[in-house]
């Protein structure tokens, strides 16, 4: 089977609404990195968040606010999303979007590099029932080890781009982000904390729930 045709079917059936095709045009137009999660993806987003009654969403790496807005619709009535964002620019469109969503009363924005703002929210007692790791792979590893600290019993982790286009596969190749990306898969598959799998499609989704005891 071909990948891209099976990846283009299911772009097909993610049926995205106006507000998520203008995310993806305006930041073409700004000559931003076009790298929002996959409709599908996207759309896998608002149903775990639904599925697991998310009240307190953990985003790292916002963008335009495509997969924010994704989550939100599934979060809880009473729940709230917290995205950390290194580009204050970036942070200040996506802020635009969900309030354009009708989720700007319940989105809060932290700019910076991610890492410090999670050591902020864990000094704080934060705590979330539900993390999208998507930033700086370099990190990844450090990501889940500070969602781990900060999550409640059953709380869902979900991570993009674990293929690295391929390079995760290809033990020729040993760069840092790669090691920490192979390392990363190899924790939310084997952690004894957590139940996870890998989803292959497009670039690669992971998925965790922590255990509840
Ligand atoms: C793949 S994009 C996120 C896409 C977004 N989750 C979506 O699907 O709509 C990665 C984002 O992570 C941000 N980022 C990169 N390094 C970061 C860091 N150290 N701390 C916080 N954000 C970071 C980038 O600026 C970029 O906006």
């Amino acid at each position: 089977m071909n990948a891209a045709a099976a990846e283009a079917y299911m772009e097909s059936l993610a049926n995205e609404d106006e507000l998520l095709l203008k995310i993806k045009r305006v930041i073409h137009e700004a000559r931003m990195p076009d790298v929002s999660v996959a409709a599908g993806y996207g759309k896998m987003l608002t149903l775990l968040a639904t599925l697991s009654g998310a009240r307190r969403i953990l985003e790292i790496g916002a963008l335009g606010g495509y997969s924010g807005i994704c989550m939100a619709r599934g979060m809880a009535e009473d729940g709230t999303l917290t995205s950390l964002e290194l580009k204050p620019e970036y942070a200040e469109m996506a802020a635009g979007h969900l309030a354009e969503a009708g989720f700007g009363e319940r989105t809060r924005y932290l700019v910076g590099p991610a890492l410090d703002s999670l050591e902020r929210l864990h000094a704080d007692g934060e705590r979330f029932d539900f993390f999208f790791i998507d930033a700086d792979k370099l990190n990844y590893v450090n990501y889940l080890d500070m969602a781990l600290k900060m999550a409640e019993p059953g709380a869902v982790i979900v991570a993009d781009n674990l293929l690295l286009r391929g390079r995760t596969l290809n033990l020729e190749r040993n760069g840092p982000a790669i090691l920490t990306v192979r390392e990363f898969n190899r924790r939310m598959a084997e952690d004894p904390r957590l139940i996870g799998t890998l989803l292959p499609a497009y670039d690669g989704f992971s998925v965790a729930m922590v255990k509840k005891a």
